[in-house]
């Protein structure tokens, strides 16, 4: 068995922080999703909207024009176009409401050229496949389904491991950082560590709320440039289950209520202040 720290509120508040006299919009992280296609606009509104209110000073986009055209009816603060990839970027999203099947060629190789870059990568649902070609820092953000299917891939045999000891040798063989998506989340990285973030909520469970993740792991990779990506995600899976908490009403205890994706995005804001109080 692996060991595994519990991320607590306290951990999450040291990757966060309120913006100074010194800061500009660079400074606190540009992030760039790569997400969404006409089969899911809504990933790519949903991963901008959560990357925006988890505190980015910049967010730009790249994609089909109408889903451009979506994510810029939501939220017209970000800059959208296809020479986003020669501006400055501190963090990427890829992958989120993406078919792997419907990637044509000049597709694979703009996210291969992503994942070639610099800067850190969050590799969601569709581009799981291009963990293998990463140069860039990198976390994956599988579900169990997704997950299963990466172990398959990098030929790991899913018999009778511990969700802990499959996310440490799936991190291990991938060489980047893997966060498996659940109720429990568990964050492995290569060196060893894991890490679990209870979301606390069962509400969370609704689609979409994997793709505000998305976006709010963007947003603290751009924010947290040379911290242990593994600290860092935890910290975002912490605040998405906050956001979460929020959402349904259960800042008091209680038992909530139902929530959709949008509404997580919505209470991001929420969620920060109640860890930077
Ligand atoms: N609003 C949006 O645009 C959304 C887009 N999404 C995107 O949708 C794509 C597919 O994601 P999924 O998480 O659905 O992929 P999964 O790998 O979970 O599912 C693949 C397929 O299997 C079927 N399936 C899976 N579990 C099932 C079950 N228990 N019972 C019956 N059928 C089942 C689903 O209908 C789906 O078509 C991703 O690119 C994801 O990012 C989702 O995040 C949902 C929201
Ligand atoms: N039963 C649950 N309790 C708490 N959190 C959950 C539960 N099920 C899913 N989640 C969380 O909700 C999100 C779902 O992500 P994902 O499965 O990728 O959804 P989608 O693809 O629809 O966006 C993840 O952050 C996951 O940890």
């Amino acid at each position: 068995m692996v060991e595994v720290r519990e991320w607590t509120r306290d951990d999450t508040a040291r990757l966060f922080r309120v913006p100074t006299a010194d800061d500009d919009k660079y400074a606190r992280g540009v992030v760039a999703l790569r997400t969404g296609s006409p089969a899911y606009p809504g990933a790519a509104v949903l991963g901008v909207e959560a990357a925006w209110r988890t505190g980015a000073g910049f967010v730009r986009y790249v994609g089909a024009e109408r889903v451009a055209d979506a994510v810029l009816a939501r939220r017209p603060e970000t800059v959208a176009g296809a020479d986003v990839g020669r501006s400055r970027i501190d963090a990427w999203v890829i992958g989120s409401g993406t078919d792997p099947t419907d990637r044509d060629d000049a597709e694979q190789a703009a996210l291969e050229a992503i994942v070639a870059g610099d800067a850190a990568v969050v590799i969601d649902a569709g581009a799981l496949d291009l963990a293998g070609k990463a140069r860039a820092p990198f976390l994956v953000t599988p579900h169990a389904r997704e997950f299963a299917r990466l172990q398959e891939q990098l030929g790991i045999s899913t018999s009778e491991e511990d969700r802990a000891s499959a996310a440490r040798r799936t991190a291990d063989r991938v060489g980047g950082t893997v966060l498996l998506k659940g109720a429990r989340t568990l964050i492995a990285s290569p060196d060893g560590g894991v890490i679990a973030v209870d979301a606390g909520t069962g509400w969370l469970a609704t689609a979409g709320t994997g793709d505000v993740l998305a976006g709010v792991l963007g947003a603290v990779l751009a924010a947290n440039q040379g911290r242990p990506i593994a600290e860092v995600a935890a910290a975002g899976a912490w605040i998405h289950g906050q956001a979460g908490r929020v959402a349904a009403g259960m800042s008091d205890g209680g038992t909530g209520h139902p929530i959709v994706a949008m509404d997580v995005a919505a209470a991001l804001p929420q969620a920060i202040a109640d860890v930077l109080a």
